[in-house]
């Protein structure tokens, strides 16, 4: 049997060359082929091939397109093959590339589909020899390192339920994290055992006979091939540790969708609804093509490959039509989740770099560490050889002093010089005397946060240049131990300790400014001196600093008090214009009402006296009438008394009537009644 061979990855190679000749990074999609089966039996006769204007309902109008002759319709895929005699050229361009995947490390799958009887489990059990065929020179050959395996699983999904074809009683099958679980795999020893074991699983699958297919698969079969490399890793203590991987390559023949009428099944019957279940699977696949990359070992394009099946019949055209449809869709599915070999490698070349990131630092630390110590040890020499009172161990700073409450080192300028941390609360009690000389520094002068103040003292004199850059409120002193050793003071003589400079640099690193006070001195003590007076002095200074900060915060207090009465006033007269504008409003309110009310005072005033001179001239207009009256009525006596004397009675009756009526005339025109 002709067939491709493939290259283990533990005998020649190393995984990673497998692994880059396996991939192709620029095709990452699933390879989509197409597999015409040959006509059936009855027909044979009259066709080998189906050949343009033949009677089929399919033909393979190049090696990568088939056209329908229905429709002469053309679809393109990865390959289309005919019949038996391209099944090697099938499996060449298919799974051979996906069991090398397997064998380099990364899950891989064939997919048969199409319509029943198209010939899917008859290119199942085809790959499943070539199969056997590949991996046995691999394992003969790595048999022999003892590293190597292969085993064999069958499981068969039928209905809703798996089913292990190897060992029917195991129940525990089931597809966890898109990954079957569960299934017994039988350790391949040799092509013919395999072989064994296949035809078993076959005939346990569930198969039905109908129109279409005698020996009709009613169920998805997954055929799984899996690897299994053990390598022997040494550790860095030369201990041998076993480290496997595995990866799998699955044949997966799902049951062929087809048509009730077609397979003659009776409505109701167990075959019809083993025929809806298929299909009802089958729709489910097809419409969720994305959810195929997922099933069983299937990750990323490049480890899958599609089968089309197609039946070459007229018949079938309807079928062949929905299967090329469904390829077509499939090859165009990209791969979306990357390898577990890839995850891995990214894990380990991220780790190997932390890994290494660590020891560098590591061995940083460690050369600094050395060489402190070795100016350490220089300093003890140097001071010993100068004072043997000194020359015990008590250096103040150093590792082996435990007299004096040390950082650690972690201060950036351990390494340059002396180092005093400002105390904060000062006891004046304990502050030696410069006869004193008193190696140990004030046991009071503790910081406020409760550290005592600690005193490093270190090698010899940087130069200036080394002063640290100031970052912070602390005082560096940098104190030779070497009277040879130049220094930035001087190069010759000590120089007086200037005591006005060092007072003079507290406030200002009190007012939050790094200083640094360079001394050159033979002393030790003198140094030590300096630095307990200085922590002295810092600690009068904190104290003072304090008393400011008091100060301040009663000035602040006061201000406060005389902002607050500030605003009280300006609350206040802003009332008071309020008040000013609201009497204003009063006042302006109240004019209008008196001059309202004078308005109607003289208004009435006016009335009054109108009326008083309407009753003055009605008043004098009466005693006028009655003035008429009486002068009228002294005329008509007057008259009737001459009447009574000169005329007869009748003639002065009808005078008197005259003159009534005269009178009455009278006083109605003047009295106005
Ligand atoms: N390439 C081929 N060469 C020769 N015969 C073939 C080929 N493909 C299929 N056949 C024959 O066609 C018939 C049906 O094939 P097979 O059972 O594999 O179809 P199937 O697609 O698996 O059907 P089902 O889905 O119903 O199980 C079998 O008798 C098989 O021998």
């Amino acid at each position: 049997m002709t067939s491709t061979r493939l290259t283990s990855a533990s005998s020649t190679t190393s995984p990673g060359n497998v692994t880059a000749a396996c991939s192709r990074p620029q095709a990452r999609r699933c390879e989509v082929a197409i597999s015409i089966r040959p006509p059936r039996q009855q027909d044979s006769a009259s066709a080998a091939l189906p050949q343009s204007g033949s009677r089929r309902g399919i033909e393979r109008a190049s090696t990568t397109v088939a056209r329908l002759t229905t429709s002469q319709k053309e679809h393109t895929f990865d390959g289309v093959y005919y019949g038996s005699s391209d099944q090697i050229q099938l499996w060449t361009a298919t799974a051979a590339p996906r069991l090398q995947q397997a064998v380099a490390g990364k899950d891989s799958t064939v997919i048969m589909a199409g319509q029943t009887g198209s010939g899917k489990t008859h290119t199942t059990a085809s790959f499943v020899q070539h199969t056997l065929h590949n991996i046995f020179p691999v394992l003969t050959a790595d048999q022999e390192n003892q590293n190597v395996s292969w085993t064999l699983s069958m499981v068969e999904l039928h209905g809703s339920s798996f089913k292990d074809l190897l060992q029917p009683g195991n129940g525990s099958i089931c597809m966890r994290q898109q990954r079957l679980q569960g299934q017994t795999s039988h350790i391949i020893a040799s092509a013919a055992q395999a072989t064994r074991l296949v035809n078993k699983g076959l005939k346990m699958r569930q198969t039905g006979s109908h129109a279409l297919n005698a020996t009709s698969s009613r169920s998805h079969m997954f055929v799984t091939f899996r690897q299994t490399t053990t390598t022997v890793d040494d550790d860095q203590e030369g201990n041998a540790g076993f480290h496997s991987t595995a990866a799998s390559f699955t044949l997966l023949d799902l049951a062929g969708s087809e048509r009730m009428n077609k397979t003659g099944a009776i409505n109701g019957s167990s075959l019809a609804q083993e025929g809806h279940d298929i299909n009802t699977a089958s729709l489910r696949l097809r419409r969720c093509a994305d959810s195929l990359q997922t099933l069983s070992s299937v990750e990323g394009g490049q480890g899958l490959a599609f089968i089309g099946h197609v039946s070459p019949e007229m018949d079938d055209v309807k079928e062949t039509k929905s299967t090329l449809r469904f390829m077509e869709a499939a090859g165009k599915m990209r791969a979306k989740v990357s390898t577990q070999a890839d995850a891995r490698k990214r894990s380990y070349a991220q780790l190997e770099q932390t890994i290494a990131r660590i020891q560098q630092d590591n061995s940083n630390l460690q050369q600094e560490n050395a060489s402190l110590r070795l100016q350490l040890d220089q300093a003890n020499l140097e001071a010993a050889s100068r004072d043997p009172t000194a020359s015990a161990g008590t250096l103040p700073g150093s590792p082996r002093s435990s007299s004096l409450p040390s950082r650690g080192g972690s201060s950036p300028c351990a390494s340059a010089g002396c180092t005093l941390d400002a105390p904060s609360s000062p006891e004046p009690s304990s502050v030696p005397s410069k006869e004193g000389r008193s190696p140990l520094p004030p046991a009071g002068l503790a910081s406020s946060a409760g550290t005592p103040p600690s005193l490093n003292t270190c090698s010899p004199a940087p130069s200036s240049e080394q002063t640290s850059p100031a970052t912070s409120s602390c005082l560096h002193l940098f104190l030779p131990m070497s009277p040879t050793k130049p220094t930035a003071h001087t190069a010759t003589q000590r120089p007086e300790l200037d005591w006005q400079q060092i007072t003079e640099t507290i406030p200002e690193m009190l007012g939050g400014y790094e200083t640094t006070w360079l001394s050159a001195g033979p002393a030790f003590e003198d140094e030590l001196m300096v630095c307990q007076q200085m922590a002295h002095e810092l600690a009068g200074q904190q104290c003072k600093a304090q008393a400011q900060m008091a100060g301040l915060k009663i000035e602040r207090d006061h201000c406060l008090q005389q902002a607050r009465i500030l605003s009280r006033k300006c609350r206040l007269q802003r009332t008071a214009l309020r008040l000013q504008r609201a009497q204003a409003v009063v006042r302006v309110g109240k004019v209008r009402v008196k001059r309202q009310e004078w308005a109607a005072t003289s208004h009435h005033a006016e009335h009054t006296s109108r009326l008083e001179r309407s009753a003055a001239e009605a008043a004098v207009l009466r005693e006028a009438r009655v003035a008429a009256q009486v002068h009228q009525a002294q005329q008509l006596h007057q008259y009737q008394h001459f009447c009574s004397r000169q005329q007869p009675q009748q003639r002065s009756v009808s005078w008197l009537g005259a003159a009534s009526a005269a009178l009455r005339d009278l006083m109605t025109s003047v009295l106005g009644f």
